[in-house]
Parts: C-alpha cells; sequence; structure tokens
C-alpha cells in the first residue's frame, strides 16, 4: 500500500469544479506527520470498504407505509438499495457497481449534532479544518457536487445565505446560492493559483531555480541519477515528504518543461520518476498507475489520484413512487440530517452532509422513502429518460440502483426487465424493488449476452456494464492493486460482446424509443471510447445521439493514436476530481431500422471478432450477431474458418437449397 494511502486522509476533501481543475494542489498537502493530521476521526474505514452496517432488514416496514400519489414524471425517481451488495466477482475479474456502498459507519453519518440546518452555523459548528484552499468558507464540510458549468451561478432568486434557517420553502433556492458562490469561490482559487504561479515565476532566476524567497525548501530540485535511485531504494526507499516535493517539482517542471528542466534530462525522465512516486505514494500497481495517469496532463493526474483518496459526497435518491423530495427532506431534517439537494440537474437527489441518525436505517429508508446511491449513477437513468408503459430491458441490473429509478420514471407503468448474470446479486435486487415498491418490474437472470435471443423488441435498454471500477476507487481501493492488462483486455471484451447485444435488442420500430445507453463506472478509453466505437463499426444502424447531461467532459475521440468516431464527442465522461462525484462514462444511442452485413467476408470476421477472446460466448453471440436464418452460411463459414484457425479439421460445408 502507499504512502499515501497508508496515511488515508479522514474527512471529505472538497474538490470544486473549475474547468477541469480542481483546488487541490500536491505541493500544499500537509504531510502525515503534520501535526494538524493527528487524531482527527477518519470518516472512512482504512480499506476503502464500504459495507453498511445498517441493514435493513424489516422490509415489511413499507407496506405500512401510506401511499402518497406518485408526483409527476418529472419529479419522480425511486431508490432503495442494498448498500451491502457492490462488488462481485464474476469469473476472475471483480465487477463493480458504482451505485451504493456507503460505509455509514464509517462515513460518520451517525455522529454529530442534531442540526436545525442553519445554513449560516454549519460552517462554525463543523469541528473539523479541511485541506481547503485560503479562500473556502465551506471549511470542514464535503463539498457540494457542483458540476461545471451545469449550475446558474447568476440565479436571481432572492437567496442568500446569510444566517437564518433552512425551510421547505427556501431549500432549492438555498442550495442554489451555495452552487453559485462554491463556483465564484473555486474561480477565486484559480485566480490565485494563476498569480501564484505568476509569483513563482518571477522567483525564478534565468536557470529555472528558485531563490531564497521562492520556496523553503532551499535545495534547488533536481532528478536523481540511476545510480542514486538504486541507492535510495537500497535504503528503503524515499521519505515521504521528499516523494511529496519530488511529485511537486516533476508537475512544475513538466508544466514549463523548455524553461525549467534541467539540461539534458528528457520529458520521459520526468514522467517516469513522476509515476514510480504516484506508484509508492498512492499505492497503485505500476500498470494501472500509468494507465489512469495517461488520461490526463500531469498536474491534473495528480488531482485525479488526489480526488480518490477522499469519499465523494454522500447522497440519496428520492423514490417518488413513495413520497416527494420536500416531504422527505423535511422528515429527514426533522431527524437530525444535515441535507441540501444535490443541484438542479436533479430533482430527486439530497446530498447528506451530516446525521445523528443513520442514513441507512431510518423508519423513512427502511419504508422505502430513498435509496443510498451515487449521484453518478443518476446520470444513466436521466440520458436512457424511460417513458412511461414502455417496455425497457437493464442489462445488467442488480442490486438495482437505476432499475427502480427506472420504475418510478414510469410511474410503475410498462415494465422493466431487470436482469444480471448473477443469480446471487438478484436477490438483493428483487428485495430492493419490493422495498421501494415498484409493481412494473420483472427480475431475471441470463448472461446478457443471450439478449436478444431470450427476449428483444424493447423501447430503450440500458446497459450499465460490468467495468474494472476506476472510476470509483475511492470506494474500492483494492482496484489500485489489482488490476491488470489482461482484466482490461476481457472486460473489454466483454463489454463489446454486451453492447452488441444490447442494441440488437432494441425495437427500431418503437414509437417512443429506440434507445440504448451504455455506462460505466469507469475512466479508461478501453471501456468506455473504444467500446462505443466498436458497437458504432459493427452496427451501422445505430448512431450516437446527445445524451441531454448538462455536465460532462467531451468523450475523447482521438487517444494515444487512436482515432474514434467524431460523434464520439456526444457522449460524456465525469471525474471526481472535476464533478465530485465517481469516475462515471455514459454514451447513448439510436437504435434505426439495420441493414445487412455488406459481405460474406466482413460477416465472418464480425462472427469472429464478436466471439473472440470467449469462445464460451460463441453461440449465444452468433445467435445475436444476425437474423439466424439468412446468416446461417455466414456464420457457418465463420465457425469454419475459426476451427481450422485452430488447426482443427472443420467440419463439411452444409448444402443449401440455393447453393
Ligand atoms: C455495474 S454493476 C450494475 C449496477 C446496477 N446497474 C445498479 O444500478 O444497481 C454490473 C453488473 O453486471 C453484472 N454482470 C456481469 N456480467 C454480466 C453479464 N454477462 N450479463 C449480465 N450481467 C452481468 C454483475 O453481476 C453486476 O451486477
Amino acid at each position: 500500500m502507499g504512502r499515501r494511502a497508508k496515511n488515508k486522509q479522514g474527512p471529505p476533501e472538497s474538490l470544486e469544479p473549475k474547468g477541469g481543475s480542481s483546488t487541490s494542489k500536491p505541493g500544499k498537502r500537509k504531510p502525515e506527520n503534520d501535526p494538524r493530521s493527528d487524531g482527527r476521526p477518519s470518516k472512512r474505514s482504512k480499506d476503502g470498504g464500504s459495507k453498511s452496517a445498517a441493514k435493513p432488514t424489516a422490509s415489511k416496514n413499507s407496506s405500512d407505509v401510506k401511499k402518497k400519489r406518485p408526483v409527476s414524471n418529472d419529479d419522480s425517481a425511486s431508490g432503495w438499495e442494498d448498500v451491502e451488495d457492490d462488488s462481485v466477482h464474476d469469473g476472475k475479474l471483480e465487477l463493480l457497481d458504482s451505485d451504493d456502498e456507503f460505509d455509514l459507519e464509517s462515513d460518520g453519518l451517525h455522529q454529530g449534532p442534531i442540526q436545525e440546518l442553519a445554513l449560516g452555523s454549519d460552517d462554525e459548528e463543523l469541528p473539523v479544518a479541511l485541506g481547503r484552499t485560503k479562500k473556502s468558507k465551506q471549511l470542514g464540510r464535503p463539498s457540494k457536487i457542483i458540476p461545471t458549468g451545469s449550475d446558474d451561478s447568476n440565479s436571481d432568486d432572492g437567496s442568500d445565505d446569510s444566517d437564518g434557517p433552512i425551510t421547505m420553502a427556501n431549500m432549492e433556492a438555498r442550495s442554489r446560492a451555495l452552487d453559485a458562490k462554491a463556483f465564484e469561490e473555486a474561480e477565486a482559487d484559480l485566480a490565485e493559483a494563476q498569480e501564484q504561479d505568476a509569483g513563482d515565476d518571477e522567483n525564478l532566476d534565468m536557470d529555472g531555480e528558485e531563490d531564497q524567497n521562492g520556496d523553503a525548501e532551499a535545495e534547488p530540485f533536481r532528478l536523481l541519477t540511476k545510480e542514486e535511485l538504486e541507492e535510495e531504494a537500497a535504503n528503503g526507499g524515499p521519505d515521504v515528504h521528499l516523494v511529496q516535493r519530488r511529485i511537486r517539482e516533476c508537475i512544475r517542471i513538466l508544466g514549463k518543461f523548455k524553461k525549467l528542466a534541467e539540461k539534458g534530462r528528457s520529458r520521459s525522465e520526468y514522467i517516469s520518476q513522476l509515476l514510480a512516486d504516484i506508484v509508492s505514494y498512492y499505492g497503485y500497481n505500476a500498470f494501472l498507475a500509468e494507465k489512469l495517469f495517461q488520461l490526463f496532463p500531469p498536474a491534473e493526474a495528480v488531482e485525479f489520484f488526489e480526488a480518490n483518496e477522499v469519499p465523494r459526497p454522500v447522497t440519496i435518491r428520492t423514490n417518488t413512487l413513495r413520497t416527494r423530495r420536500r416531504d422527505l427532506a423535511q422528515a429527514l431534517i426533522n431527524r437530525g440530517v444535515n441535507l441540501e439537494p444535490i443541484g438542479k440537474w436533479t430533482n430527486v437527489g439530497l446530498q447528506v452532509f451530516e446525521s445523528s441518525v443513520p442514513i441507512g436505517a431510518t423508519p423513512e429508508y427502511l419504508a422505502g422513502h430513498y435509496m443510498l446511491q451515487a449521484a453518478s449513477s443518476f446520470l444513466p437513468v436521466i440520458a436512457l429518460s424511460p417513458q412511461p408503459n414502455e417496455r425497457i430491458l437493464d442489462m445488467a441490473s442488480a442490486p438495482g440502483g437505476k432499475t427502480t429509478h427506472m420504475a418510478a420514471l414510469m410511474q410503475n407503468t410498462g415494465v422493466v426487465f431487470a436482469n444480471d448474470a448473477n443469480k446471487a446479486r438478484t436477490k438483493s435486487l428483487t428485495a430492493n424493488v419490493h422495498r421501494l415498491g415498484c409493481k412494473n418490474v420483472v427480475v431475471c437472470s441470463y448472461d446478457g449476452r443471450e439478449f436478444p435471443k431470450v427476449m428483444g423488441g424493447f423501447d430503450r435498454v440500458l446497459l450499465d456494464a460490468p467495468c474494472s471500477g476506476t472510476g470509483v476507487i475511492s470506494k474500492d481501493s483494492s482496484v489500485k492493486l489489482n488490476k491488470s492488462d489482461r482484466d482490461f483486455t476481457l472486460l473489454s471484451h466483454l463489454q463489446k460482446q454486451l453492447i452488441l447485444c444490447a442494441i440488437d435488442s432494441v425495437s427500431p420500430e418503437s414509437k417512443t424509443g429506440g434507445y440504448v445507453v451504455y455506462s460505466t463506472c469507469s475512466v479508461t478509453v478501453d471501456e468506455n471510447e473504444a467500446v462505443v466505437d466498436y458497437a458504432l463499426r459493427k452496427r451501422p444502424n445505430i448512431r450516437l445521439v446527445d445524451t441531454d447531461l448538462e455536465f460532462g467532459r467531451e468523450g475523447y475521440t482521438q487517444y494515444r493514436g487512436k482515432v474514434f468516431n467524431s460523434n464520439l464527442k456526444l457522449t460524456r465522461r465525469f471525474y471526481p476530481h472535476v464533478h465530485n462525484m465517481d469516475g462515471f462514462y455514459v454514451a447513448k444511442f439510436k437504435v434505426e431500422k439495420r441493414q445487412k452485413p455488406a459481405t460474406v467476408a466482413e460477416a465472418a470476421d464480425e462472427a469472429q471478432d464478436v466471439v473472440m477472446g470467449n469462445p464460451g460466448a460463441q453461440e449465444v453471440q452468433e445467435g445475436n450477431a444476425f437474423d439466424s436464418d439468412e446468416d446461417k452460411p455466414y456464420l457457418e463459414e465463420a465457425k469454419r474458418r475459426r476451427i481450422k484457425a485452430k488447426g482443427l479439421r472443420p467440419p463439411p460445408r452444409t448444402v443449401t437449397a440455393n447453393a
């Protein structure tokens, strides 16, 4: 485990978005032995584990709840989720669910004083001053989820954030004001950082070294030689302060390489040193550290790694089949929960700041009024936008966060087929469906690659794919060490197989829909853009459409020499250090009437492509890749080629009537 990870910072640090860079600066972190970090209770378990101690067992309570009329579609969503059941081992791969995993005990949500939710007093009441930048006024409090550019910072709603209690009437306005304020602060921080940078430049002499006033660390920085590094390793590795400084210096130099780099040293030498230090400081395996590092410019990469050390805000989703958000908020406020609406982009989400009761065992929770659910997992459902009376497939659905959200948006009409290949996980899915009062959900357990053979003709399909979980490292730090190149290859193949099946399960004739949403809680390109690009190449009858999500970065259209379909920019990426959410990816397709594969060779290639890396899926895939009867000769040919390629004798060709 890395030095940084071992000394995991307790309370969540504010990560305010400011156009792609957070306020955190590696150089401004306090060292582990800083007295300020001593004795602070960690809000997360040390291993980053996140299993709920509070199990909602009394599902019968849900039947005691007075039913309220479902509110408008707009305001509807549902939620109850088994907070225990987040990751499974499917074969050799650990498949992560991004939705839940709140460590209710260790997040300390049942600690702290009962609050009257007076906004002005929050800052004073919270005892812990976090590693915020100087100008922040939200010390000690998990920062709000403020999607970049999504919130209206000029909102003229008459709200202010002077002292005074929050009421149901002013809650949303107050939240917007807070968002606006935080956004302004983020901009001020950015300006400050730029000023600081300019100051740093002035302090540099002609050799690019800082003078005495520029840095307390008087020794000018230089990269160690190979021999010095070996000696350092032989002596038990570098001191943590040294690693911190090296990270900081390497980032600084890489940012102005020509001006600051040591003569004779290449960029790649600085990057190698930086990567080595990231590996040791944050505790990643070298392969994954590099894979994630490559996604960003060096300084931003470190912000990403830093953000993975800090828990994301705790959020809940109102189950509008049972209650309304304002009623739920009032009920929880009465119990001593300090909360606010998440942001303008969702009208069912609440962010919980602190609570004097266990948030996973309140009567409201047990009665199915809300689901503990990560904010990021609202996004694919918002993008899919299921409509009442539609027929929907949730291809990989357990434990049901998104299924139940969709059921609520459909106001318990139509039908949601909630499938998951892992039978054990369908138990928690079923439990959630019952607790939340979803009456339009059918639970089933097939390998997703068996669709549409088992069932097709859906109006919309959600594929929240099994993935590596590189977006949720703050919840499951084991990802840092247990992912290898092979895992990404296998996952990417599985995702490619599943996405074609998801597409083929949609009815292009649907009057209301004809959409597929593909999502993962991973940030790697292999599992996201590469999968979507593959689907676009293999299915000419689909096109990418806008996700209609108000924020998120554009998907890559090129990455490390690979060029993807230019419409990949319509897909959306979400990052912990930018959006204060789990890392997430969302793509939305419209499915049109399909055309036949152009040539025999193309068809054979496709069949081969699809089954590559997963011989067990062969039969299923062949069934799904084409319209079986018409494509039989192509499939047979592909099969013969595969058998031949293995050095075996293929069976004789079937003679068809037309042959
Ligand atoms: C990211 S989780 C889904 C989370 C879920 N959508 C939610 O919101 O609660 C991925 C799921 O894919 C399931 N899975 C893995 N391989 C699958 C396959 N071949 N077919 C269908 N489901 C699969 C796993 O069991 C896991 O529950």
